[in-house]
């Protein structure tokens, strides 16, 4: 099996690409990447952005895709409005599954998207979308709404859905409380929620994308969208659960451990 990964560089491993081919790896699928810029970057913050050109993003593309059986696409970080629309032109004839996390800042405050192309995520990229996970900020911005309340996340998650996103995990990270809650819409399904134990730590670096790193390789592996994205907040749970403790600031989440530890982590699913 093999999935791809269409993001930035994280020099300190823990998110970007880093987090995607590890989690595609311990998740037994094949990696390959599109790097869309270098960061230089650490659990501290962004120091500095680089960002690749629209025809070597387009031309690493083509390459993975000309020769090899992709079965899952993720974005992470695509930092301008050009990055965007040179992708969004070679995807626009595919028809692999395209997960999108609409990556728009970084832990410590940096921007990794401009913010002139927002617009170019919401009408050219999330049309494509077979799953898309916003966190909170994120979703605000793509829907111009405070989220607040569930309602406002039901009222959120319909606005992306009405956007031609197959389904959007609206992911509750950055919302108070004892657990860590997720709600999920599916295009025609019900909505479900996902419910984990909150861990206390500052050492959740990468979280997001090596959660939409698991849903690209569990629907690579062929599971069914509920099935790939109840996984993924096993595997990014056990992550986050087991720190390393690298680091002096945000530090990375453990990649390794799901393979130990597979069987021990309970997602509540209602
Ligand atoms: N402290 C925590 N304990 C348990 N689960 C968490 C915690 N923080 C986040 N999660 C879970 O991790 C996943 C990623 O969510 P989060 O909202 O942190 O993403 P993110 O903000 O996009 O991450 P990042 O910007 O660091 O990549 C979700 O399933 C969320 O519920
Ligand atoms: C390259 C990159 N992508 C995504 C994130 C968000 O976690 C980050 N910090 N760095």
């Amino acid at each position: 099996m093999i999935a791809c990964t269409i993001a930035g560089s994280d020099s300190s491993g823990g998110a970007g690409i880093q987090a995607d081919i590890k989690t595609f790896q311990e998740l037994g699928v094949f990696g390959t990447s599109v790097i869309t810029a270098l960061t230089a970057q650490n659990t501290l913050g962004v120091h500095g952005i680089y960002p690749t050109t629209v025809d070597f993003v387009q031309a690493q593309l083509k390459a993975v895709l000309e020769d090899l059986e992709v079965k899952a696409i993720k974005t992470g970080m695509l930092f301008n409005a050009e990055i965007i629309a040179g992708v969004v032109s070679l995807l626009n004839e595919q028809h692999i599954p395209l997960i999108v996390d609409p990556v728009m800042i970084a832990k410590g405050g940096a921007s990794l998207l401009q913010q002139q192309a927002v617009l170019a995520m919401k009408e050219q990229l999330l049309p494509l979308a077979t799953v898309c996970t916003p966190n909170i900020p994120e979703a605000e911005v793509l829907t111009g709404r405070t989220i607040e309340t569930a309602e406002d996340i039901e009222l959120a998650g319909r606005d992306l859905l009405a956007l031609g996103v197959k389904c959007v995990v609206m992911k509750g990270g950055h919302l108070q409380g004892e657990k860590a809650i997720d709600t999920v819409f599916i295009s025609g399904e019900p909505t479900f929620m996902m419910e984990t134990e909150r861990y206390e730590t500052k050492h959740t670096h990468g979280t997001g994308c090596t959660f939409s790193a698991a849903i690209t390789a569990e629907i690579a592996k062929g599971s069914s969208l509920k099935e790939a994205i109840i996984e993924a907040k096993t595997f990014v749970q056990l992550a986050i659960s087991n720190p390393l403790n690298i680091g002096h600031g945000f530090g990375p989440t453990n990649h390794f451990v799901y393979r130990q530890q597979q069987g021990t982590c309970k997602v509540n699913v209602f």
